[in-house]
Order: C-alpha cells, then structure tokens, then sequence
C-alpha cells in the first residue's frame, strides 16, 4: 500500500473542560482532493492545526508523505503548505514582499521566490496591490496572500482551513483551478469547508467530522451514498431545528 499524503493517528486536543478532538484516526490518499467538513466546534481547526505542526496534540501523531510532523517538523514543513484560519503573523510587510520572504524561508534563491511571488500574484487577482501591507488588506486579499504563501515554495499536500471563505466568486474560481491543477499535477489537497456544494464538486474524497471524531469517511460518492453530501451531513450530524421556531421573524 502506497503511504498515505497524511495520515492522523488517534490525535486527542483537549482545553480545559472541552475535548476538542478526541482520538481521531484518518488517512488522506496521495493525489487526493479531500474535504474536511463538519459543524461549528466539531474540530476540524483543531485537528488540521495539529496535523501541520501548528498546535501540539496532548496524545497521537501526525504524519506527512511518511514523515513525523512533530518528531521531523522541518523534513515535513518543505513537503507540506499550509493556509491556516485566518492570517497570524507578518501583516505589517506588504504581500510581495511577504510572498518572497515566505518563499526564502523555506529555502527557495531570492529570484526564484521573486519569480515565483509574481506568477502567484498574477494568478492570484493581486496584481496591484503595490506597497499596501497585509494589516490593510480585505479579508478575501488576504486569505489569498495566504493562500500564495502556502504554495510558494511547491509543496507536495496543501492544507487549507476553509480557503474560499470571504472570497469573491471570481476569486474562489481561480482558487478552484489553481487547487484542481495541483491535484492533477500529482498533489495533494486538504480542506475544510463549510460550503458542502463545493465540496462535492471539487472533493474525490470526504471525512465528516462531528465532536471532535470522524464519523464518516471515504469517497465523496461513498459517504454521500444515495443523497447529495449536505443530505447526508444534515443526517449524519443532525442540527436542523428551524421547524416551528422563531416564528416572530419577520412578523
Ligand atoms: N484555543 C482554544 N481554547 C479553548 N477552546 C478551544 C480553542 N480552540 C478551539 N477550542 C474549542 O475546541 C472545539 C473545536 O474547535 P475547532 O475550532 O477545532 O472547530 P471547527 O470544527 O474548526 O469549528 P468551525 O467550523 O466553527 O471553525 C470548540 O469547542 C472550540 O470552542
């Protein structure tokens, strides 16, 4: 059996009183577009942040193509890109030059993280954003610059938490193309979303999360069965409750 792009072994996170994940176990297929999804505080931030070196799990392992994130942070951090939620550090340098310094950090020559950065850019919609430092930017500039960052050094498996949010349409389109080509191109994907329709277009595999486990995995077409996936979300992690409620809205 081929080594799995990822592969999380019995992860535990726990704060204070909350288990945010508990003993979760999965296997993401090399070349695989694999989608995380699962309700609000089900873990996925948790799990994505432990399995790319962000976050120390209490108990479990994470591997990347093999490799011991936690035990080999540097081997794993060359083959893995990562977007996490929301933009952490370095919002004080503009986007380029942010883009570059990435780029250097994970050992590429200045010009060829240059060359890079403007090809990302250019792809990217973010041509013209000139010295404006990232602090400044719109949310969907930034998850974009982000999104750069974790590609710019040519990972093997991207890990992205929730990549199309507060992007615009056009926007999540070249996203979408620039992720399909990565995949086509032997990569590896990994992203949670909110957004079930997107999943189950873009998605060839899916692991439903829910408290902290994964409750359901396999092809999209496995775990969606005879329903389309947000059917089966809905009936796998229950929490549809509107019947009869708040029947004052909008009266
Ligand atoms: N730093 C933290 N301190 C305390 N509790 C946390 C922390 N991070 C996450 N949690 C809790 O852990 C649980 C899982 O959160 P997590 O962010 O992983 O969920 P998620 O599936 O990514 O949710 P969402 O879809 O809303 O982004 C939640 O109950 C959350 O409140």
């Amino acid at each position: 059996m081929t080594t799995p792009a990822m592969s999380l072994q019995h992860l535990v996170k726990v704060f204070g009183n909350t288990v945010a994940v508990g003993d979760l176990s999965l296997d993401i297929p090399q070349g695989s577009f694999f989608g995380m999804v699962g309700p609000n505080g089900a873990g996925k931030t948790t799990s994505l942040s432990m399995a790319t070196g962000l976050l120390i799990p209490d108990r479990g392992t994470a591997y990347v193509d093999g490799i011991d994130v936690w035990k080999n942070p540097s081997d794993a951090k060359q083959i893995l890109g990562v977007m996490p939620d929301g933009m952490r550090v370095f919002d004080r340098m503009s986007g380029p030059d942010y883009l570059t310094y990435v780029g250097m950090l994970r050992g590429l020559p200045k010009d060829v993280a240059r060359k890079r950065t403007a090809e990302l850019l250019e792809v990217l919609d973010l041509t013209d954003v000139g010295k404006k430092i990232i602090a400044d930017y719109s949310a969907g500039m930034a998850k974009k610059t982000a999104l750069g960052a974790a590609l710019v050094h040519g990972p093997r498996v991207v890990v992205l938490d929730e990549p199309f949010e507060s992007v615009d349409p056009v926007s999540a389109g070249n996203i979408r193309q620039i992720l399909q080509a990565f995949v086509n191109n032997g990569g590896t994907v990994v992203l949670s979303s909110h957004v079930m329709d997107t999943v189950e277009k873009l998605c060839d595999h899916v692991a439903v999360i829910n408290q902290g486990h994964v409750i359901a995995a396999g092809t999209t077409a496995e775990v969606a069965g005879d329903m389309t996936l947000d059917e089966r979300f809905a009936e796998l992690v229950g929490g549809r409750h509107l019947e009869g409620g708040l029947s004052w809205l909008g009266n």
